[in-house]
């Protein structure tokens, strides 16, 4: 599919930064130590959810001063579009997770579908603990289950169509050094 650039600078030029790169490394350093105070001594498996995940979780970990795994799964369901469908494993978890701590570190929790097949997953490998940190949490009342909460959040936002620290618009901006919200979404 080509791609145009002009486009892609546009939605940049013209989205609303909610929150900038000092408070969004405000926010994980503070998860970073709630996370500390509840897994240092855990020995936890850490899995980054790619693609969102990976600026987040880069940037947690190096924060994370305790002996820990890393690993990632590949779990998409926006496929670079701005709504979302079933739930694709392109990686699934690869390491044996039974009887181990595991924390699933990504960008978002949006309706939580992502979250919770990847929590269910977890579960059925017959983990000690599965618990869940994302950067941002959207405000609304469309998620997969009632109250559904990440166990650490970075931020709360409002309910608009997101990018930037991780998050894309159609597989850009991840870079983005922002919470940023698309113009008119
Ligand atoms: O709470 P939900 O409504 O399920 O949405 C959250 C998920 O959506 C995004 O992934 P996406 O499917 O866009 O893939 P990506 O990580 O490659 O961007 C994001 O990284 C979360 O994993
Ligand atoms: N980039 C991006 N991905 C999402 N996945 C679910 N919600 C969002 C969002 O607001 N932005």
């Amino acid at each position: 599919m080509s791609v145009d650039l002009d486009h892609i600078q546009t939605v940049y030029a013209e989205a609303d930064c909610l929150f900038p790169e000092a408070q969004v490394e405000a926010a994980i350093d503070r998860v970073a130590a709630e996370i500390t105070e509840v897994l240092a001594s855990t020995n936890p498996l850490v899995y980054t959810v790619m693609n969102g995940g990976l600026v987040f979780a880069g940037k947690l970990l190096t924060r994370l001063n305790f002996p820990l795994e890393s690993s990632y799964l590949h779990a998409t369901r926006y496929r670079n579009t701005t709504s979302g469908g079933e739930l694709d494993w392109k990686v699934p978890p690869a390491q044996d997770m039974k009887g181990r701590t595991v924390l699933i570190v990504d960008d978002i929790l949006d309706e939580g579908h992502t979250l919770a097949a990847i929590v269910d997953f977890c579960k059925a490998q017959g983990v000690e603990q599965v618990l869940t940190a994302v950067l941002v949490d959207k405000l609304h009342d469309r998620k997969a289950r009632e109250n559904m909460k990440s166990d650490f959040t970075g931020l709360d936002v409002e309910d608009r169509y997101l990018f930037g620290y991780g998050m894309d618009y159609q597989g850009y901006w991840r870079n983005a050094p922002g919470i940023f919200a698309l113009k008119g979404a």
